[in-house]
């Protein structure tokens, strides 16, 4: 980054790591789609980074599924953690679900090369309940959250290496998210170069689905 090292305010309201299209979508959202930075200690990144490394090693980077939302990725889906990954996932749990939300198992890992971008989509309503959380590793991106309905209402998360991100409810259901590719990586102003970026997805099950029913949740939402 060029310049002072500083972020750069831009001029649309924002709060955080957060901005928005206005103040109406950002207090609306306040509660649903919510950014923490230095959610993860350094200690922390390096515990889930090097536990990832060879799973992730070991598959290719799929691109060009003509129809697929995300290129340039690889993916695994984990069950088994280290202790200290399992500390680190109840306090996601903690943070993002309440008590009541059963979570998706096993957890989705997603390795997406500097190249790599997620289109817009919404999770399918069908294995994904109305949370979401993931922690961001290696290198910092862009989530934008668009709405379904009314194009020129977003919001933009700034995700930083170690930082959580929430989506809930009407952010989760409402508006479709996005990983910007680094072309069009812009935090505001400020430019957001795009390297390899790890992200480690919590989701919700679906409500009516509760652990009583067959589990049969799908590779990936
Ligand atoms: O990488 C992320 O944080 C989000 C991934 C995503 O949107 C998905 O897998 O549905
Ligand atoms: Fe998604
Ligand atoms: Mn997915």
């Amino acid at each position: 980054m060029a310049g002072s090292g500083r972020l750069a305010l831009g001029t649309l309201p924002r709060q955080g790591w957060v901005r928005g299209s206005g103040p109406a979508v950002l207090s609306r959202l306040r509660d649903a789609a919510v950014v923490r930075p230095g959610f993860l200690s350094a200690a922390e990144e390096e515990t889930l980074s090097r536990e990832l490394e060879p799973q992730l090693r070991r598959r290719r980077y799929e691109y060009d599924h003509w129809d697929a939302a995300i290129h340039g990725f690889r993916e695994t889906e984990k069950s088994r953690w280290s202790e200290a990954s399992r500390a680190i996932l109840q306090r996601v749990q903690a943070a993002a679900f309440g008590p009541g939300q059963t979570l998706l198992s096993p957890v989705h890992v997603l390795d997406l090369e500097p190249r790599g971008y997620i289109k817009p989509h919404v999770d399918s309503i069908k294995f994904c309940g109305s949370t979401i959380a993931g922690l961001s590793l290696l290198s910092s991106s862009v989530m934008r959250l668009v709405h379904t309905q009314e194009p020129g209402e977003w919001l933009e998360l700034l995700l930083e290496p170690g930082s959580l991100y929430i989506l809930r409810g009407s952010a989760r259901y409402d508006f479709s998210h996005e990983i910007l590719r680094d072309e069009e990586s812009f935090f505001g102003e400020r430019r957001v170069p795009r390297g390899r970026r790890i992200s480690v997805i919590c989701r919700s099950l679906p409500e009516r689905m509760g652990p009583a029913e067959p589990r049969q949740p799908p590779p990936a939402c």
